[in-house]
């Protein structure tokens, strides 16, 4: 089997949001999909409601297939300090057309104010690699490694775009939604993202560097983190671009349009190249003249994250069946 869904950003491309059924009949939610964490959780009737600002809520006892795992429990914190909680039920869950009858649904018992605010975010969509779930006192599977053996091949592609709709496909490869060939690279799975090597970068019209960046493809993470000697380079070539110590983060002048940023994949020569555009994240000052760079450091995460503002520059195949990743123009 094949499938497929559309994908819409929030503004500023902070995150896309990704309509999944969940139980019968189906409650439609809008859920984050992230291939940098592991666990499907859901606002839902279990959430105080004092942490609940509009989202739509799972309510499993109006699903006919739910079931509680009882003694079960699961709790999550991400790389921007938030977090959330809670209790979990199996149900069957449909994306993209395709049904895991017994999927492992998290409910939220607690939520960070983080998420309480981001009131069109129902929840994530784990699409990391098992080992990452927190499900206790037994980690459960994700959605896509539920479905995997199902699927004509057991792949799915990201084509995530700047501003506007895209798509997750699931099982096969739309030759329409890229350009050129897809080169491959290995994944090493073993703290449970989908971390890979890229072989050197280039800014600007300038000539590639040779240097290796360890990092993980991270849908659910907005922002291209890169290894802070590469950040300082690209931030020198802009005039009036400096780090901002009270935000922790490099700015830059909202114009002219700054250098693009291209990062090579595989030995092949294929490099992805991110145009300067989407470097420019967002207006900081309400006069618009200085904005939050799409580039941040890497600094105390320990690997580099390809976020939005890279893979929206890619067409890019998440092949669990010989764990690596495809990266191709579009
Ligand atoms: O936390 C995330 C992504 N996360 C995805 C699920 C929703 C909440 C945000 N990314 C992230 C990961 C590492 C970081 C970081 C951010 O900032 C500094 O280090």
């Amino acid at each position: 089997s094949t499938g497929n869904e559309v994908t819409k950003p929030e503004s500023y491309d902070v995150e896309y949001l990704t309509p999944v059924s969940i139980g019968t009949p189906g409650q439609v939610l809008h859920l984050d999909i992230d291939t940098g964490s592991s666990d499907l959780w859901v606002f839902s009737s279990e959430t105080p409601s004092n942490l609940v600002n509009g989202q739509s809520l799972y309510e499993p006892a109006k699903s006919s297939t739910a079931q509680k795992l009882e003694g079960y429990t699961w709790k999550i914190s991400y790389g921007d300090g938030s977090s959330s909680s809670g209790v979990v039920y199996r149900d069957s869950v449909t994306l993209g057309g395709l049904t895991v009858s017994s999927q492992a649904v998290e409910a939220a018992t607690q939520v960070s104010e983080e998420f309480t605010s981001d009131s069109n975010n129902d929840g994530l969509l784990g699409l990391g690699f098992g080992s990452l779930n927190t499900v206790q006192p037994k980690g459960q599977k994700t959605w896509f490694e539920n479905i995997m053996q199902e699927l004509d091949s057991p792949i799915f592609t990201a084509d995530l775009k700047a501003g506007e709709p895209g798509t997750y496909n699931f099982g096969y490869i739309d030759k329409n939604a890229h350009i050129g060939n897809i080169s491959y690279v290995s994944v090493n799975d073993s703290n449970g993202y989908w971390t890979w090597t890229s072989p050197g970068y280039a800014i600007g019209t300038g000539a590639l560097v040779s240097t290796q960046i360890m990092g993980i493809a991270d849908t659910g993470t907005t922002l291209l983190l890169l290894p802070s000697t590469i950040v300082v380079m690209y931030y020198a070539q802009i005039p009036g671009a400096l780090y901002d110590a009270t935000q922790g983060a490099y700015t830059l002048p909202c114009s002219p349009t700054p250098p693009d940023f291209s990062f090579a994949v595989g030995d092949d020569g294929q490099v992805i190249t991110i145009p300067g555009e989407y470097i420019l994240y967002a207006a900081i000052t309400s006069i618009g003249t200085m904005c939050f760079g799409g580039i941040q450091a890497d600094s105390g995460i320990g690997f580099s994250i390809f976020g939005d503002v890279a893979l929206k520059a890619a067409f890019v195949v998440f092949d669990g069946g010989k764990k690596r990743l495809g990266w191709a123009s579009k």
